[in-house]
């Protein structure tokens, strides 16, 4: 292991790494606060002015990736689609299956240009954490209770509201649901079976409320589904304390574009048309898992300057204040101001590993892994025949 390579593994790095994204976080949450008059005055303004800030917050977990660990992100793709990426509002269709997934999604945005504005359909869990989960209060995040009863009209409202929207943005589904694992794979492949859908081997099996409500919400505003399908080189299983520690990866992702006219408007036909995408997502992970690659071309754009430009002036700006701070508690002398101090560092230290921990997969939900929750034979009146459910009850239970 070289030197370079050493420092980058040393906890003492992490914890400053943390300690700039935090502090610059928190910053930069309290500038989008500050913007809340400006939306009063002018939506669009304000909202052109939180994209920005949201890049310098999210940039900074790109830069991580793309310059200090260096990983490498490989997209394949047919390059007639290739010039519209950036130029239209999409929405992407992506497995879940890695810590760090969404950040090789980022990773994209921020090559193709829409990394500020990109969305995503995320858990309501996420908007209580710090930094990312406020940040995305002001960037129009769509959250979901993961209850259709009180998902459809909320999540529907918010996706209306993203049709006046001025920049081009992705907007982000994990239509399984939540993060692959073993247990949940097993169980939503006996909710296949008792649907009498093919099983899947590399992905759960696809949640198709909230694809059919997002793309008919989108429609006349978004052009296309990207069919994401992401996976890493060497059977590897990346973190960010991976990332972190300046670990080198490879992720290989293949995009398709389908034009959002193609996608049926019936609901039972929209949800008949994206478990056939699944089947064929896992087709392509059969595939890679034979070959190393992907079907198609190979058409990577070039990682951009600006995410490390941003986290340079972030480090400069943060590291100066606690040096001083730390050369001041040194010598003051007080072991009671040297306690305090230690203490608050180690609370800090346990706040970052807890923000940490919602981006691992062993830290995850249970939702998807207790069929009883999701299958609940009283359901809303727009629902399916609750003996149908009932019966897939009795299958997952049993
Ligand atoms: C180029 C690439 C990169 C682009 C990147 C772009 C942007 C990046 C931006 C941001 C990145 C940040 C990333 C943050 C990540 C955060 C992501 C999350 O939080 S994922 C979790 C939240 N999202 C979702 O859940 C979306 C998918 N879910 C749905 O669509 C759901 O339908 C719902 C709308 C949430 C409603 O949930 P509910 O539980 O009520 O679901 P359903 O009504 O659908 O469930 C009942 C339904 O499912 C069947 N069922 C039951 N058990 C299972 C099971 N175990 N597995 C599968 N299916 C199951 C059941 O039979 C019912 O079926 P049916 O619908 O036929 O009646
Ligand atoms: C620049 C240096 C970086 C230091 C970083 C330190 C802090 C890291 C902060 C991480 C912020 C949290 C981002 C959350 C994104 C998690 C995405 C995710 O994958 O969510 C899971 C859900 O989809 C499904 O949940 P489960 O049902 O699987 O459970």
């Amino acid at each position: 292991m070289g030197l370079v390579q050493l420092l980058k593994s040393q906890v003492l790095c992490h914890l400053i790494m943390c300690y700039v994204f935090v502090v610059s976080g928190l910053i930069i949450n309290l500038l989008q606060f500050c913007t809340l008059p400006v939306w009063l005055i002018n939506k669009q303004l304000a909202r052109r002015i939180n994209i920005r800030l949201a890049y310098c917050i999210s940039s900074q977990m790109v830069a991580t990736l793309e310059w200090w660990s260096e990983t490498e992100c490989t997209l394949y793709t047919d390059p007639e689609s290739f010039p519209l990426y950036g130029n239209e509002n999409a929405i992407v269709v992506l497995n879940h299956s890695y810590d760090i997934d969404f950040l090789c999604g980022w990773t994209f945005c921020e090559r193709f240009g829409v990394l500020g504005s990109s969305k995503v359909l995320a858990k309501k869990e996420l908007s209580y954490v710090p930094v990312i989960g406020w940040m995305w209060y002001f960037l129009e995040i769509v959250f979901c209770k993961r209850k259709w009863e009180e998902d459809r009209t909320t999540v529907a409202q918010s996706l209306q509201n993203l049709h006046d929207y001025p920049e081009n943005f992705w907007f982000l589904l994990y239509c399984e649901g939540t993060r692959f694992t073993r247990k949940k794979h097993q169980i939503s492949m006996k909710v296949a079976e008792s649907k009498g859908l093919p099983k899947l081997k590399y992905h759960l099996l696809p949640r198709t409320k909230g694809f059919w409500v997002t793309v008919q919400n989108l429609r006349g505003k978004a052009v296309a589904v990207y069919d994401a399908t992401l996976n890493f080189r060497n059977n590897e299983t990346p973190t960010l304390l991976g990332v972190m520690s300046g670990k080198k990866y490879h992720a290989d992702l293949y995009v398709r574009r389908i034009p959002l006219d193609l996608i049926p408007e019936d609901e039972a036909e929209c949800a008949a048309w994206l478990h056939k995408l699944y089947q064929e997502k896992d087709g392509f992970q059969e595939q890679y898992a034979q070959t190393g690659r992907f079907p198609g071309p190979v058409k990577s754009p070039p990682r951009r300057p600006w995410c490390l430009i941003n986290w340079l002036f972030w480090v400069c700006l943060l590291l100066y204040p606690l040096g001083l701070l730390l050369v001041q508690l040194i010598s003051s002398g007080s072991a009671l101001t040297i306690a305090v101090a230690v203490a608050l560092f180690s609370a800090a230290s346990l706040g970052f590993r807890w923000m940490i921990g919602q981006t691992e997969i062993s830290r995850g939900s249970s939702y998807g892994s207790k069929a009883q929750s999701q299958i609940s034979p009283v359901r809303d009146k727009n629902d399916q025949d609750p003996s149908l459910r009932l019966q897939i009850l009795i299958c997952t239970v049993g």
